[in-house]
Formats: C-alpha cells, sequence, structure tokens
C-alpha cells in the first residue's frame, strides 16, 4: 500500500502532534496542505485562507492545550487544519454535508472548539469575554483569538480591541496578516498593516529589542522594564504598529507564519507576558498549492474541483442572480449618473466586480463593515445620490439598526440588493438568510420585494433605482430561474400577479424563487384533479392586499410558501391582514421553521422541512383527500 500521507496518518489529536520531533513538523505540514487540497476539490469549502494556516495551527496546537486553553477562529472558515488536528480528520470527507461536521467552528461537535463563529469580527469580543470569566473565576487558561487582516477591518473588531486594551487581562490576539480578505483586502488599516510589512528597518531593529526581552533566561525584571523602554522608544522612533500599542496592546511582529518553530518560540513568550497582547503573523493565503497562491480570492471558498487544473467539476452555464443583479446595476449606471454601488467586502459574490471595473468612482467597497456600508448609503442618499448596497442576507443581520434608524426613519432611497436570500446551503447556520423578511416587515417606509426569476429580479432593480424611498429586493444563492411560459407582467408598486389559473380548491401564494417550485406544484394537483391558482407576490410590502382578498374569497383552502422563518414571515403577514378585514380563512405557510436550519445542500433541506415539490404537493393533496375520493366514486 502505498502511504499517502507520510506522517498525517500518525496523528488524530494534539496528543499524537505533541509526540513529533520538530523536524517532522515540515513534512507534516506538507501532508495536511495535501490532504486539504484532496479533501476539498471533493467536498467543497474554504481552501486558500486553511492552506494558509497549517504551520500556525501546528504551532497553537504545540504551544497550547485547547481542551483548557480557548483558541476563538474568526470567522472559523480557516478552522480545518485545527479540525483535522483534533479527531476530525476521519469525518473530514463529510466537512459541510448533511450531517456532516460543519466549515465553521462548532461547540457541539467538539471540546476543542470554544466558540461558534461564521460572521466576521466577533473574535476579540468573545475572547475578551472568555478571560474576562476565567478571572472571575479565577482560573489559569490562556484565550487566544485568530483574527483575519480582513475581518480586523469589522467594526466589532475595534470596538473589543478598544475595550481590551484597557482591560489589561490576559488575552493573546493573533493578528494572521495574509494581506487579502475574499478579495483584494481595503481600508487605512490594510494601508496600515502593509506599512509595518515593508518598514524591514523597524522589524530588524525591533526583532533585536524582542529577542533581548524574550531570550535572555535569567532575565530580571529591571531589564524588562529598561528593554522595554528602549523597544517604547524604538517603537515611536519607527513603528506604525503603535496603533495597537497605544489601544493598550503589546505589539509583536510581525513574524513569518509559515516558519513553525519560530511561532511556536513567540507563542510561548506570549503565555508568560501578562495583559493583552497583539502578536502579527504574516502568511500566505493559498499557500502550497501553487494556483491558489496565484488566485486567493477564487479559492477563497470552491465548488468540488479538479485539483491539475483548478477547474470546476461541474461548471455552471447559467446566470446568477447575483450576476443578473451586477448586470443590471451596470446598466442602470450607464444610464444614471447618481447611482452608486456598495458592498462591504463581497464584490464578487454578490455579482460587483464588474460595475468596479466599470464605475471605479462609483464604488464602494467599504471594508467587512456592514452597519458602516448602511450608515454610509444613506449619506450618500442624502445627498442626492442614488446608493445601491449588495449584501448577502445573513450579513444584513449586522445593519438592523442602520436600516432603521439611518435609512428608513429618513425615508432615503436606498436600494438593498439582499443576496442569498433563503437557505444557502452548505455554510450551514450562521448563513442562511432566513430571516430577513421577519426582520425587515415592520420597518415603516421600507418597500420589499422578491422577483421570481431572473428576468423580474431585472425588472425590479429597474424599478427600485427609479423608486423615491427606501426598497429591499431579496432573491437567492444560485442560477437565476428562467421560467419559461409564464406571463411576466411590468412591475407595479404593490402589485401581485397571477401565474397560473388552474381552478379554485387552492390558492397558493408563493415568495419570490418558490415561484418556480409552486408552479410545478399546480401543474402535479391538475392530475390529481385539484384546482388551484398561483399568485406571485412579488410585493411583500406593501402587499396586493385586493387582489389576496378576492383571491382569497374564491378559494377553498390557502397556502404560502415562502423560504423566510415562518416566525414574522410572509404566511403570517396574510393572516394577519385577512384576519383583520375580517376574512376567517386559515392561511396555511410552508416556510422555515423556529430553529437554526443545519448545513447541507438545499435540496436535501427542503425536502427536511417539507419545501419540497413532492412534500409540498403531497401536503395540499391530502388536505383535499375527500375531494379525489368524491371525484374516484363518481367516475
Ligand atoms: C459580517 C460578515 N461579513 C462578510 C463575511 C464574508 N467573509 C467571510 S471570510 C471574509 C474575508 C475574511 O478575510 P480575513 O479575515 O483576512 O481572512 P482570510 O480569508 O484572508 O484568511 C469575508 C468578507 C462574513 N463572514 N461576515
Ligand atoms: C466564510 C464566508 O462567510 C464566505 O466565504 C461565504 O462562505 C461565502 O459564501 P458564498 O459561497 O455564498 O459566496
Ligand atoms: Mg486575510
Amino acid at each position: 500500500m502505498i502511504r499517502m500521507y507520510k506522517i498525517l496518518e500518525q496523528i488524530n489529536s494534539p496528543e499524537d502532534l505533541k509526540k513529533l520531533k520538530s523536524n517532522e513538523m515540515k513534512i507534516l505540514a506538507e501532508d495536511i496542505r495535501r490532504f486539504l487540497v484532496d479533501s476539498v476539490s471533493k467536498t467543497g469549502g474554504h481552501l486558500a485562507s486553511n492552506l494558509g494556516v497549517v504551520e500556525l495551527t501546528l504551532a497553537l496546537h504545540t504551544v497550547f492545550n485547547t481542551l483548557e486553553d480557548k483558541i476563538i477562529w474568526d470567522v472559523g472558515h480557516q478552522s480545518y487544519v485545527h479540525k483535522i488536528l483534533t479527531d476530525r480528520k476521519s469525518q473530514f470527507h463529510t466537512i459541510r454535508q448533511y450531517k456532516g461536521i460543519s466549515g465553521f467552528p462548532k461547540r457541539y461537535e467538539s471540546p476543542h472548539d470554544h466558540f461558534d463563529t461564521g460572521h466576521s469580527s466577533t473574535s476579540i469580543s468573545a475572547a475578551l469575554g472568555l478571560a474576562s470569566a476565567r478571572d472571575l473565576s479565577k482560573d489559569k487558561y490562556s484565550v487566544v483569538a485568530i483574527i483575519g487582516d480582513g475581518a480586523l477591518t469589522g467594526g466589532m473588531a475595534f470596538e473589543a480591541l478598544n475595550h481590551a486594551g484597557q482591560s489589561k487581562r490576559n488575552l493573546i490576539v493573533i493578528l494572521n496578516d495574509n494581506e487579502m480578505s475574499i478579495s483584494q483586502n481595503v481600508g487605512g488599516l490594510s494601508n496600515y498593516l502593509n506599512k509595518i510589512r515593508t518598514n524591514t528597518v523597524y522589524s530588524k531593529v525591533k526583532g533585536d529589542v524582542e529577542s533581548l526581552i524574550t531570550n535572555i533566561p535569567a532575565i530580571g525584571k529591571t531589564v524588562i522594564r529598561t528593554a522595554g523602554k528602549a523597544k517604547d522608544c524604538i517603537k515611536y522612533l519607527f513603528v506604525p504598529g503603535a496603533l495597537f500599542e497605544e489601544l493598550g496592546f503589546k505589539y509583536i511582529g510581525p513574524i513569518d507564519g509559515h516558519n513553525y518553530s519560530e511561532i511556536c518560540k513567540v507563542l510561548k513568550n506570549c503565555k508568560n507576558i501578562s495583559g493583552p497582547i497583539l502578536l502579527h503573523v504574516m502568511t500566505q493565503k493559498g499557500k502550497g498549492y501553487p494556483l491558489a497562491e496565484k488566485f486567493p480570492d477564487k479559492f477563497h471558498g470552491v465548488n468540488p474541483f479538479k485539483i491539475e487544473t483548478g477547474q470546476p467539476l461541474s461548471a455552471s452555464t447559467s446566470v446568477s442572480y447575483s450576476e443578473v443583479a451586477g448586470n443590471t446595476l451596470v446598466a442602470c449606471a450607464e444610464k444614471d449618473k447618481k447611482i452608486v454601488a456598495i458592498t462591504a467586502a463581497m464584490p464578487a459574490g454578490t455579482g460587483l466586480s464588474n460595475f468596479a471595473k466599470c464605475f471605479p468612482k462609483r464604488f464602494f467597497d467599504v471594508g467587512i463593515a456592514e452597519q458602516h456600508a448602511v450608515t454610509f448609503a444613506a449619506g450618500m442618499a442624502a445627498s442626492g445620490y442614488k446608493p445601491c448596497f449588495a449584501v448577502y442576507s445573513t450579513f444584513l443581520q449586522r445593519a438592523y439598526d442602520q436600516v432603521i434608524h439611518d435609512v428608513c426613519l429618513q425615508n432615503l432611497p436606498v436600494v438593498f440588493l439582499i443576496d442569498r436570500a433563503g437557505l444557502v446551503g452548505n455554510d450551514g447556520e450562521t448563513h442562511h438568510g432566513s430571516f430577513d423578511i421577519s426582520f425587515l416587515s415592520p420597518i415603516p417606509n421600507l418597500t420589499i420585494m422578491a422577483p421570481k426569476n431572473g428576468w423580474e429580479l431585472q425588472k425590479m432593480i429597474e424599478f427600485a433605482v427609479q423608486y423615491h424611498g427606501p426598497i429591499a429586493i431579496r432573491y437567492p444563492r444560485g442560477s437565476a430561474m428562467t421560467m419559461e411560459n409564464v406571463t411576466n407582467n411590468p412591475i407595479a408598486l404593490g402589485k401581485a400577479e397571477i401565474l397560473y389559473e388552474g381552478g379554485k380548491d387552492a390558492l397558493i401564494i408563493a415568495v419570490g424563487h418558490m415561484n418556480t417550485s409552486a408552479l410545478k406544484i399546480c401543474e402535479a394537483l391538475k392530475e390529481k384533479e385539484i384546482g388551484s391558482t398561483l399568485c406571485n407576490l412579488r410585493f411583500i410590502k406593501p402587499m396586493d392586499e385586493a387582489m389576496l382578498i378576492k383571491q382569497a374569497k374564491n378559494h377553498k383552502k390557502i397556502y404560502v410558501i415562502e423560504d423566510n422563518a415562518k416566525i414574522g414571515g410572509v404566511g403570517e403577514q396574510i393572516q394577519a391582514m385577512f384576519n383583520n378585514n375580517k376574512i376567517f380563512k386559515e392561511v396555511y405557510t410552508l416556510g422555515l421553521p423556529d430553529v437554526f436550519v443545519e448545513h447541507g445542500d438545499v435540496s436535501t433541506l427542503y425536502h427536511l422541512y417539507g419545501l419540497s415539490i413532492e412534500e409540498i404537493a403531497k401536503k395540499i393533496s391530502e388536505d383535499f383527500e375527500s375531494k379525489i375520493i368524491k371525484n374516484i366514486r363518481i367516475r
């Protein structure tokens, strides 16, 4: 048998790691990289970031004991190596699959995972919380947060640095600087880190002082203080890194994040220094897989791919909703100079890359800063521009107050292009866009739409950029539906459309892309001689009350199909509206239950929650069972 992984085969837990000689670590690092590429090329997942943190993770597990010491991975998409080293190697082929291990840290999954992440920039806050709890309980373990240069652009990270610096608690923040967010990192902080990296004079001189402080075995406190002062002088002469020191952190670095021994040495020293430390580690995103080194953005998150070429195993020929949004925005911006586009570090994911190329001055990547993005948009709107903020549904949760307080309260014409609404699939519970209808619907002044297909998304965007007020369009991840043979009525404010008329038994009201399934359901019901009407809601707010009331009166039963939490969703809202209008008909909602939906492919999850075509058709058919039986008897 050919041994594929020379050392990795012997490694399942941090204890195994601790048995290795340090010269074996290099071979292990190579094994892990090969394992990552082999495995992720089959399952899909976050590749480039993990390839970059191999030595850093090995060093962390060498120096710390993660059954006691608490390590928190910011975002958590780079925790694969940690998972491999903490008893999950044998399950790694199930990563992000239904009932498999998660692509993010999960406390339920392992005692080595101490805090769940998925959304960016939370690690320092969580770490400080853990450190404060530790101190109150008079415990002694170490707390370490690993945060990327991208995640450091998020406001929460600054709030936490501000608090942690003053707290003086023992806490190690490792800044994993690979000079990339998903795309190129942006902003003043990114420039600042760049200055630290390139300031070789500083690095050399500071390195000497650092080794003076840390490497002399029996160093006395006075010497440390003196050396510390000397370090301060040098710092003020040469160090842009003073920002972290001014906030109350001891800044150490930058160090080479691919030099295992060096990281171990520094981490061991960090363990013995009191107060908050910021250790700046330089890594290369995608390291060890040349295609990912060259295209770290393309290999940030991947579908299954061929290792030799990097090409996806199943290339999609269809256009995604994100691409429709991006292309439409470019077309609209060509006609209207007031249109500007905003992203919070997701230019490619939201389909805005082309807009950025066509209109660089009218394109704003604000970093991972959704709250800022919304208020920034409000500012532009207040000055007569038409800002379009393209954002994933799950990340918009971050900016709820800004949507209310800064946009809607002032009735400002900001367009929210809410991508990844509904279930997203393999990223799972931290990333599903299950709540936007529920949290946006109560906000006064806000108009909310959901398109049935790609064509309708285009028309809704054209409508939105002309509209005088805050307006949101929610659409899902993936290929835009085309839906041939359906009527494409023009968009009119607050108007729904009838997509199918085939009888007065079931009225089906579908939200957004769920219309595609709904149409097939109507046809399946027809086979069973159950007559139905399909209403494409289009406007979640304002709702087409007149049409819904009229249709409700004409049908025996009413069904709402939506890919949002049932609580606060469209079904509940329609039921309330009927009650208010004294239409006492029961609305049956097919939507997401009151749970955090796990990871898995979307079709499996739809099936699980009764949202597949088969499940819905079955449910409705069962409701009309007596009619079916009667029809059979008559024949
Ligand atoms: C609040 C929030 N916004 C956006 C994202 C999407 N996102 C995931 S990873 C990432 C880039 C993170 O960059 P960095 O922290 O430098 O880590 P790297 O991928 O470079 O290792 C972004 C924007 C997110 N997870 N959370
Ligand atoms: C970790 C993270 O938040 C992103 O990388 C996210 O996984 C991107 O999702 P999409 O694949 O839907 O763009
Ligand atoms: Mg980065």
